[in-house]
C-alpha cells in the first residue's frame, strides 16, 4: 500500500535505525524474557524493593503535587540497566491514575515523531521516554518547550516561507529514563525537577525480589537459596529474575523441582555464573586486560575490541559491576585491574621491572592503544 507516508515510513527502517533495534536487543532482553518481566514487575510504590531514598523522595514528589492538585514536575531516572527505571515509571502513572505513554530516544528521530506523541496527551498523562540520552537534537529542541510551558512549535512549509505555528499542550508529567545520565545536555538535564540515582541493590533487598518472584512464579525456592541467587546477581533485580529462572530449569530438570542451596549452585555453575555473579563476558573483560594488557592501563575501545563487544555495552552493563565490585578501576590513562581482579581469575602478575613504562602496551595483535 502506497500513499502519502509511503517515504516516511521507509525512512524509518533506515540502515541507522535497524542498528539501533540490534544494539538494543543485545544490550537488554529477549522478547520472552520481557513477557515474564511484565508480570514480576512490581505495581506499586510498596510492592517496590530496595532503594529506599529514591522510594521516600519520589514519594514526596507524587503526594505532593497530588495534594496541590497539579501534574508533578518532570521526573529524571538514572542508572544502569534492569535496577527499576521502567518499573518506577510505570508505578509512577498508576499511581498519579494517568495513562502511561511510551517511547524511547532512539525512536524519535524526526521532530514529527515527538510532535504527535505530545499532542495526543490529556492532562495527568505520563509521558515515559527511555534511553532519552540518544534523543535526536531537533526532539530534543521541541522537547524543552514543551516541558517548560506545555507548548509546542509546528513547523509548515520549507525554506524563506516557513512558519511556525505554536500550539498548546495538555499539561503532563515527562518522565525520562538514561543509563548515561553524563550524556545529557545541560538544558535537558536542567528541565527535570528531580533526579533519582538509582543505585546497584544489596543482597539483603535482591533476596527478597528472589523469593517475591519465586512466589508470583509458583517456585519452592529455600530462603538461603534465594540469598544464594541474589549474591550472584551483580546487584541487579533482572538478573536476579533471570537467574532465578534458569535455576528453576534445572531443578525441574535434574532434581524434584524444589530450589535448594546445592541446586542453585549446581544451577549457576551450568549457566557459568561464578561466586561473584561474573558472567561470561566479565570475566572475558579481566581477562583481557589482565593478559592481554598485564592488568593495563588500557582504554575502554580496545577493551571492547578485544572480546568483540560495542564500548558502550562495556561501559553501561560490565564496566559499572566490575568498578563496584572492586575488580576494576578507572584512571585517566585508561582502565587498570585491581590486585583483586587477579586474584578472582586466579592469575598471577608477570614479574617486570620496575623501571620499565607502563605504556604503551604492544600486543601480539598489532600496536598499542590509540588515544
Ligand atoms: N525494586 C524492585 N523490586 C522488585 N522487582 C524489581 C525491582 N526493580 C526491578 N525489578 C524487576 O527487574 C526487572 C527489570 O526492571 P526494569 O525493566 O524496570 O529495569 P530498567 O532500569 O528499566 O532497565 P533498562 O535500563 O535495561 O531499561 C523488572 O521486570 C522487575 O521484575
Ligand atoms: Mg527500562
Amino acid at each position: 500500500m502506497t500513499g502519502p507516508f509511503g517515504h516516511g515510513a521507509e525512512e524509518l527502517h533506515s540502515p541507522g535505525a535497524g542498528d539501533v533495534a540490534d544494539a538494543e536487543l543485545s544490550a537488554s532482553s529477549t522478547p520472552f524474557d520481557s513477557d515474564v518481566e511484565g508480570a514480576l514487575r512490581p505495581r506499586n510504590l510498596g510492592e517496590f524493593i530496595g532503594q529506599e531514598t529514591v522510594r521516600e523522595q519520589l514519594d514526596l514528589v507524587l503526594t505532593a503535587a497530588t495534594r496541590r492538585g497539579v501534574v508533578p514536575d518532570h521526573l529524571l531516572f538514572s542508572g544502569p540497566p534492569g535496577l527499576g527505571k521502567t518499573s518506577l515509571a510505570m508505578i509512577v502513572a498508576a499511581e498519579l491514575g494517568g495513562s502511561l505513554r511510551i517511547t524511547s530516544g532512539p525512536a524519535l528521530e524526526r521532530p514529527g515523531d515527538l510532535a504527535a506523541m505530545l499532542s495526543n496527551l490529556i492532562e495527568g498523562d505520563v509521558l515515559f521516554i527511555d534511553e532519552i540520552h540518544r534523543i535526536a537534537r531537533p526532539a530534543e529542541e521541541m522537547l524543552y518547550l514543551a516541558m517548560e510551558d506545555f507548548r509546542i512549535d509546528i513547523m509548515v512549509g520549507k525554506g524563506p516561507g516557513a512558519t511556525s505555528i505554536p500550539l498548546e499542550i495538555s499539561p503532563f508529567t515527562l518522565v525520562g529514563a538514561t543509563t548515561r545520565s553524563g550524556a545529557l545536555t545541560g538544558p535537558l538535564r536542567d528541565r527535570f525537577g528531580f533526579t533519582a540515582h538509582m543505585d546497584f541493590y544489596s543482597d539483603a533487598d535482591l533476596a527478597r525480589i528472589v523469593s517475591r518472584a519465586a512466589e508470583i512464579l509458583a517456585i519452592h525456592v529455600e530462603p538461603e537459596a534465594a540469598v544464594e541467587i541474589a549474591g550472584r546477581s551483580r546487584g541487579t533485580p533482572r538478573i536476579a529474575n533471570r537467574l532465578l529462572r534458569r535455576v528453576r530449569d534445572f531443578a525441574e530438570v535434574r532434581a524434584d523441582g524444589r530450589v535448594t542451596v546445592p541446586v542453585a549452585r549446581a544451577a549457576l555453575e551450568v549457566y557459568e555464573v561464578d561466586g561473584l555473579g561474573l558472567d561470561r563476558l566479565d570475566r572475558a573483560v579481566l581477562r583481557a586486560l589482565l593478559v592481554q594488557h598485564e592488568g593495563g592501563p588500557v582504554g575502554l575501545s580496545t577493551l571492547a575490541v578485544a572480546v568483540g563487544e560495542e564500548s558502550s555495552t562495556l561501559e553501561e552493563v560490565c564496566e559499572p559491576f566490575l568498578v563496584r565490585a572492586g575488580l576494576l578501576a578507572r584512571t585517566p590513562r585508561g582502565r587498570v585491574a585491581t590486585a583483586a581482579a587477579w586474584d578472582h581469575l586466579g592469575l598471577r602478575r608477570a614479574e617486570r621491572d620496575p623501571e620499565e613504562p607502563m605504556l604503551p602496551v604492544e600486543t601480539e595483535t598489532g600496536p598499542g592503544p590509540r588515544g
